[in-house]
């Protein structure tokens, strides 16, 4: 739980840190198959998460700058231009008013990365130059994942040819749904692999794996087979990122780097578009994985419109008035 009397370090002045990469590991049936999820406790404990916050007001400037230190600023829609995504990296490299960050003492604060389909990593890494920002792309025939396997791959290769450090690769929902793990498994060592030093996040498409035990099953075979991230969603589902996946999938992560020594990152995404419900995930964070977790190498929001909210919270926390949502549209 988020304490009245924690105020989280600066996310300025947080030391470097490098985690080693997950490696993976060879497929454990017998592993797989004892991850299970008890869905009544699950969505119980989930349900008390968000009235429970009592975060005392000076600290909650804090929480919020670290929540946009870890979203991955997200643009993937049919019409995106490269004027859009420059527009797009301006705001991922100043996040909030310049007048607002030095009032708040956040000079240099930034999102993790900026979040594109192929097409748009020539702009955005432009746009991006000198800033540390990564691109991330989305791959594999996001969203559905359903073009033929070989495409896939050398779709995660042009990315990153084109300069992408980050590749959000999707899963074939259907061998989950047939219990194909060790397709699934192959699957992903192979985008694994595909990506090189590119670090790959495994979106599972949550709304569309049935149950929760599925989902931490899934959350499993892609941590053995050497997922950097694993991410609820595309943002694309009926139903995207919920706390009680959340809570699946960071157990799954927790259990994973207990028995190996390896952090995986978690990424929720899809829907969060509040500064208060970010606020909720970094508590779950926090609670779940504990603090290691709460830093950009580990943890991101997938969002594209949560940034907007947080910058009109910030405001608030400055000058004691709200502005309209319209003056904070991109992002
Ligand atoms: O991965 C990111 C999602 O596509 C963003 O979803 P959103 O537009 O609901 O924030």
């Amino acid at each position: 739980m988020l304490e009245t009397t924690e105020a989280p370090m600066t996310v300025t002045h947080l030391p470097q840190t490098t985690e080693p990469r997950n490696p993976g590991m060879p497929l454990d049936m017998e592993r797989v198959m004892r991850s299970r999820a008890n869905r009544s406790a699950i969505e119980r404990r989930a349900s008390s998460l968000p009235g429970r916050r009592s975060l005392k007001k000076d600290f909650q400037a804090a929480w919020l700058a670290r929540a946009i230190s870890c979203i991955d600023l997200t643009t993937l829609a049919g019409d995106d231009t490269p004027g859009r995504v420059a527009r797009l990296c301006a705001k991922a490299k100043q996040p909030v008013r310049e007048d607002l960050l030095e009032a708040l003492g956040l000079e240099g604060l930034t999102t993790g990365a900026v979040c594109v389909y192929h097409d748009m990593i020539g702009p955005a890494v432009r746009a991006l130059q000198g800033s540390g920002i990564p691109v991330a792309a989305v791959s594999t025939g996001f969203p559905a994942g359903l073009s033929p396997f070989p495409l896939r791959l050398a779709e995660i290769g042009e990315s990153v040819k084109a300069g992408a450090r980050e590749i959000d690769i999707v899963i074939s929902r259907r061998r989950v749904l047939t219990g194909d793990w060790e397709g699934l498994y192959d699957e992903m060592r192979q985008f694994r692999e595909a990506c090189g030093e590119a670090h790959v996040k495994a979106i599972l498409a949550t709304g569309e794996l049935g149950t929760l035990q599925n989902v931490a099953r899934a959350s499993m075979v892609c941590m053995m087979a050497g997922a950097d991230f694993i991410k609820t969603s595309t943002g694309k589902e009926s139903v995207n990122a919920t706390l009680p996946v959340s809570l699946v999938m960071m157990r799954a992560i927790r259990e994973y780097h207990e028995e190996t020594g390896y952090r995986v990152g978690y990424k929720p995404a899809g829907g969060i578009s509040k500064a208060k419900d970010a606020i909720t995930y970094l508590a779950l964070v926090k609670e779940e994985l504990g603090d290691r977790w709460l830093r950009p190498d580990l943890f991101r929001f997938g969002a594209s419109s949560l940034l907007g909210d947080i910058e009109r919270q910030l405001e608030h926390h400055v000058t004691g008035a709200y502005s309209a949502s319209w003056r904070h549209a991109i992002g």
